[in-house]
């Protein structure tokens, strides 16, 4: 389809599984894409054909951030949206002084999103079809924490809690928002839990697969009065969590 739009859409780590499909989708949508990939793969030359402009990118460092920021400011003018899709799924070590992993994390979930939203935001402003779109891919453990991603957990919080200082900051001429997800498509940590029973199940099944992502994104697009919110895209698993056993028995206070 010929593109209708002229200001991009950025997609960050975009070159596989969730960011890929909303990639391709948004661009047969008529918009122009950017993805960012940090790993070669045997798409980028696929998505390449296809009109998707793909950059390198590893935000593992402040200085490759801004120079990312940069290389945008170089390509474009402006842009229709950002949405910060790039992230690692990395489990907690068990070795109480490990720094890496929560620092790692901090970067792609936080510092990335905090920098090229504050430097793009211009580019964001001078859209070219009414208000502009932040969209970050936080998570639905991000109100439950996690015995075993706790760094990832947390890092994806803070980048909730950035949704709605964003959303004030970027008021009236950017939305800020979040998509929430639960388990859209398996990766080999779920395949591993649920081989051994692990893996909770919400009320409307597992793994829906990446299209109910995108539509929550052209949601959020289409939708000219939402900002600040974070919407949840997980089969009803906000239903299943119980509260933690009391500290104390009905009985005693008889
Ligand atoms: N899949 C699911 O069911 C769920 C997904 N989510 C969230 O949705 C989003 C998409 O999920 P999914 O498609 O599974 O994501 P992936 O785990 O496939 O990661 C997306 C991309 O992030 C890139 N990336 C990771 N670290 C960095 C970094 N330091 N710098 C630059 N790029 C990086 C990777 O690039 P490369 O491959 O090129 O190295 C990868 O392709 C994520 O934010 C995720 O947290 C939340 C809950 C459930
Ligand atoms: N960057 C990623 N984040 C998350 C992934 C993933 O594959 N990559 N997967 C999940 C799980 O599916 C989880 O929702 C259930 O175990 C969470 N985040």
């Amino acid at each position: 389809m010929a593109e209708t739009f002229r200001s991009p859409i950025l997609i960050t780590g975009g070159a596989r599984r969730l960011g890929l499909y909303n990639a391709r989708t948004l661009k047969r949508g008529g918009h122009p894409v950017i993805i960012t990939y940090r790993t070669e793969n045997d798409e980028l030359e696929a998505l390449q054909q296809e009109g998707i402009h793909t950059i390198k990118a590893d935000f593992s460092s402040n200085e490759n951030i801004l120079a990312f920021i940069g290389r945008i400011q170089q390509e474009t003018d402006s842009l229709r949206a950002i949405i910060h899709n790039a992230s690692d799924f990395t489990p907690d070590v068990d070795s109480p002084l490990d720094t890496d992993t929560l620092a790692s994390l901090f970067q792609v979930h936080m510092m990335a999103p905090w920098l090229i939203n504050r430097g793009l935001r211009p580019l964001l402003e001078n859209c070219d079809s009414g208000t502009a779109d932040i969209i970050h891919m936080t998570d639905h453990n991000t109100r439950h924490g996690s015995a075993t991603h706790a760094a990832y957990s947390a890092t994806k919080a803070g980048l909730e809690n950035m949704t709605a200082s964003m959303a004030r900051l970027f008021a009236p001429t950017i939305k800020v928002n979040a998509i929430a997800p639960y388990l859209i498509i398996m990766n080999e940590q779920d395949r591993e839990a649920e081989k051994a029973g692990r893996l909770q199940t919400p009320p409307m099944g597992l793994a829906p697969g990446e299209q109910v992502i995108y539509q929550t994104v052209r949601f959020l697009l289409d939708n000219p009065y939402i900002t600040g919110a974070t919407i949840p895209v997980d089969g009803g698993m906000n239903l299943t969590h119980l509260p933690l056993p009391t500290t104390y028995n009905l009985m005693d206070s008889e």
